[in-house]
């Protein structure tokens, strides 16, 4: 695991958008090759979204060939519902860049049939092979995308009944009231995460520093499933300074001083 301790959410969202923006260059994506992107939605990623458009519209990027997979989706809410994770997605970032639409994949949560548009799902993820960069967010007690404490880390795409906890934390995108938060979501699984080619996970304020702790000290558990991480071979923690807090001194120290010798490697 490579963790990278930074000091606020701002110097998060700048090193994701940059280390994104050199995945794809490096890449060198076109039609018949396209770079598979991973992304999420949530307070998290909105400074790394924020830098990519700043990219974008300064001529550095293209997401002409970039195919873009959304982790997860609320179950029942109208696809242009102010807080349904399309509306977020073209909102913050996709509205501000040249991806073609369909380049777009998001869940539907309002599918007919939940189980075969989960399954349609795996199977478009499938169909290119692997995502090569999934980036993603946590919640306060560890989820990852929309699994929640206790979900199978083998698990593939699948609705999720949502915890309290997660609720009470998404209702500040519902005026404060968790009765209008939804109460199921479809989610990618653990298994579905795990099999990207990296994952890269931005954690940022005090309200995360124990599922931080989770992931980089604890034990791999379902009860934390970021925890899954410490078996993928490529993944990133980029942190701002408060969610460290829970973190051993000599963890930091560590990774702080791994980061500045890879700094002076550049
Ligand atoms: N499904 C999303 C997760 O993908 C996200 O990581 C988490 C943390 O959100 P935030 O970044 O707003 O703290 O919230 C939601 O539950």
């Amino acid at each position: 695991m490579r963790l990278i301790p930074l000091t606020t959410p701002q110097e998060v969202g700048k090193w994701a958008a940059r280390y994104i923006v050199q995945k794809i260059k490096d890449f060198c994506p076109d039609a018949g090759r396209p770079f598979i992107l991973g992304l999420p939605t949530g307070s998290s990623p909105l400074e790394a979204y924020k830098c990519l458009i700043e990219q974008h519209r300064a001529g550095n990027i293209s997401f002409r060939h970039v195919i873009t997979f959304n982790m997860d989706e609320y179950v029942g809410l109208p696809v242009d519902h102010p807080e349904s994770y399309h509306t977020f997605m073209h909102r913050n970032f996709f509205d501000h860049i040249d991806i073609p639409r369909e380049n777009i994949n998001l869940l539907d949560g309002n599918a007919a049939d939940i189980d075969a548009e989960c399954r349609r799902y795996e199977n478009k993820i499938a169909s290119y092979g692997k995502i090569h960069l999934f980036m993603g967010g946590v919640g306060n007690d560890g989820h990852i995308a929309f699994n929640e404490p206790a979900s199978s880390l083998a698990s593939r795409t699948r609705i999720k009944t949502l915890t309290e906890e997660t609720r009470v934390a998404n209702s500040r995108f519902f005026d404060g009231d968790v009765s209008l938060v939804p109460k199921y979501a479809l989610t990618v699984g653990v298994g579905t995460l795990l099999d990207a080619e990296e994952v890269m996970i931005l954690v940022s304020g005090r309200n995360k520093a124990l599922a931080l702790q989770a992931a980089v000290e604890g034990n791999v558990n379902h009860m934390w499933t970021i925890s899954c991480l410490q078996l993928h071979a490529k993944a990133i923690m980029v942190c701002d300074e408060p969610s460290t807090m829970e973190l051993k001194v000599k963890t930091v120290k560590y990774f702080r001083e791994l980061e500045a010798e890879n700094m002076k490697n550049l």
